[in-house]
């Protein structure tokens, strides 16, 4: 399916929410577990809400992985361009990234560690049951414009949109 006919609306995330949302994360990872191995942030999306609860959780040991699917709004198949540092089947590290879409990149990382606990900030349904901890659901149809891919701009006042 193209990507015009995938999203029919714009959830826009900010900095701000973005930081609310990954602590309000972390405060439900608290009653999850005690202590965790540690972090594995799936690059690039993760890193972000990897770092809030890294520092929430008082987490130091983290480690990445980069999984690479989508071409702009366009999906392939996953594939891993930089593997984990640590060998592990998962078990006590916390998976973390920001959000599952149709849950491809979730089924294929699960895979490579079937005992992590994988949290994301935001889940559409079609991921969402891959996910063991999450915390805005958002509809499947709707494109996540998250901070570090938008900035603001200025707009024309609705008088002058009319008029062109
Ligand atoms: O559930 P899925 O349909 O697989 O989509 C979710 C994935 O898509 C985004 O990453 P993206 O592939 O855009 O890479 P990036 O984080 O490096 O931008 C997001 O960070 C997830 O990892």
């Amino acid at each position: 399916m193209s990507s015009k006919d995938r999203y029919k609306q714009t959830y826009r995330v900010s900095w701000d929410q973005l930081h609310r949302d990954s602590k309000a994360l972390a405060w439900k990872l608290v009653d999850v577990r005690p202590s965790w191995e540690g972090i594995i942030a799936i690059t690039r999306g993760g890193l972000l809400p990897a770092a809030v609860i890294a520092r929430e959780l008082d987490i130091r040991r983290i480690d990445t992985v980069s999984v690479v699917s989508y071409d702009w709004k366009t999906q392939g198949e996953p594939r891993i361009v930089k593997p984990l540092a640590e060998e592990t089947d998962g078990e006590g590290w916390l998976l973390v990234d920001d959000m599952v879409d149709t849950g491809k990149t979730a089924r294929f990382i699960r895979e490579l560690l079937p005992k992590a606990h994988f949290a994301t900030v935001y889940a559409k349904p079609e991921g969402k049951p891959l996910v063991d901890t999450f915390i805005t659901e958002v509809s499947q149809d709707t494109w996540i414009l998250q901070p570090w891919d938008s900035e603001v701009q200025f707009v024309e006042p609705i008088v002058g949109q009319r008029s062109t």
